[in-house]
């Protein structure tokens, strides 16, 4: 059994990097480009290196494996430009300034000015840092609930749109973005496997959640009446949070990757009898009507975000801390009773679990518990 854990989701060196895949947006057809994989996997080459620590122990009969993903630094350089998305041509903001430029480096130029300068105690103050919003990155385009999920978790900040999961993750890795704020699940659809899978196959570590009110909203095109609709497109999730009025509707539906984006691509097509799922301020940015309000099947819809960064957060003892676990078991009688015994045995309170299944037969188990810094008491007891 491997057992990873702490305040934060710690990787497996073996699963680094999940494949990328992409879908390019063509600029010109939207109005936004979402940061996508691709333009991330242009900048591979400055990528940080980080360094994993590795500590185990044992307890009886069951061995257990603890990977803590530690410091980073050796950045090279994050002033990537690319094609796809206005965010990499921002100015280097200051904490750019702290990564440094090999770019630079290898000019053979004489011109000394131009070299990269040594990093000064003004380039690490907070006051250089609280210049620039910071910088969040969402799955979906402008007008998807996680973008308000982002300005809740991060007010003032600057929401990045990415157009996958997986695209926010290494926005974040590669120093392109300082936060992401993705789903983990809904109080009517449940979790979001996916980005539970992402964070085992990436180094960022949850520093916080955010619960957001989903109110979806029936969009057409102006002028078109919901009886009039043949198909309605959504994000599956919204999809599923309004199965009986959809259902009611007699439409055919249509899974696309965000609420916005669908409200986007309605008013693209222009077609009458299209309709989307998606929130009011989607509506707004596309110019699309409200044909019908707060169509979710229960008023109380609500979606849990998770706030994910680079660094982990140190729990406190002075208050409760939500710690996320995840184990893997590999099959064999008993072996999630035992794995379970660990935690009860120590009068832990697990609040979650979510089974998923892992690399090679494993069963992968996050769980996730509210208490007292409970990492530290798995860690003084176990020993
Ligand atoms: O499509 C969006 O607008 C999203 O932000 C995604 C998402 C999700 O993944 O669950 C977020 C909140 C709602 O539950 C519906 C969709």
């Amino acid at each position: 059994m491997a057992l990873y854990f702490g305040p934060a989701i710690l990787t497996p060196k073996s699963r680094k990097f999940g494949k990328l895949q992409s879908t390019e947006l063509d600029p010109n057809k939207f109005h936004h480009n979402p940061l996508s994989t691709a333009s991330i996997a242009k900048s591979r080459d400055s990528a940080f290196v980080y360094n994993a620590e590795k500590i185990s122990w044992s307890i009886p009969k069951v061995s257990i494996c603890v990977q803590m993903i530690g410091a980073h630094q050796q950045s090279t350089s994050v002033s990537v430009r690319s094609q796809w998305t206005g965010l990499l041509e921002h100015e280097h903001t200051p904490w750019d300034a702290l990564t440094v430029s090999n770019t630079h480096a290898m000019t053979t130029s004489c011109d000394v000015l131009s070299l990269t300068k040594p990093l000064s105690v003004t380039n690490c103050s907070n006051k250089a840092r609280h210049t620039s919003p910071l910088r969040v990155a969402y799955q979906g385009v402008p007008g998807a609930y996680s973008e308000a999920a982002a300005s809740k978790a991060y007010p003032n900040c600057e929401a990045v749109p990415c157009d996958q999961f997986e695209a926010a993750f290494e926005a974040v890795e590669l120093w392109l973005v300082d936060r992401a704020v993705l789903p983990a699940e809904n109080s009517l659809g449940g979790s979001i496997h996916r980005n539970y899978d992402l964070l085992l196959r990436h180094r960022l570590h949850i520093v916080g959640e955010v619960q957001l009110a989903v109110h979806h909203c029936l969009l057409g095109l102006p002028g078109a009446k919901k009886e009039d609709l043949c198909r309605v497109l959504s994000h599956p999730q919204a999809l599923a949070q309004c199965e009986n009025t959809l259902v009611k509707l007699g439409v055919a539906r249509e899974a696309v990757d965000d609420t916005a984006g669908a409200a986007q691509f309605v008013a693209t097509l222009n077609h009458m009898d299209t309709g989307a799922v998606a929130s009011s301020r989607a509506a707004e940015i596309y110019g699309l009507d409200i044909l019908a309000d707060g169509i979710q099947d229960d008023l109380d819809n609500v979606t849990r975000f998770l706030m994910l960064a680079r660094e982990p957060i140190i729990p406190r003892n002075d208050r409760p801390f939500k710690t996320s676990i995840v184990f893997s078991l590999e099959e064999g009688p008993g072996v999630l009773f035992k794995a379970l015994a660990v935690f009860a045995l120590r009068n832990i309170n697990l609040t979650k679990m979510i089974p998923t299944m892992g690399l090679q037969n494993t069963l992968t188990i996050f769980s996730i518990s509210i208490l007292k810094p409970q990492w530290r008491i798995l860690e003084h007891k176990m020993h």
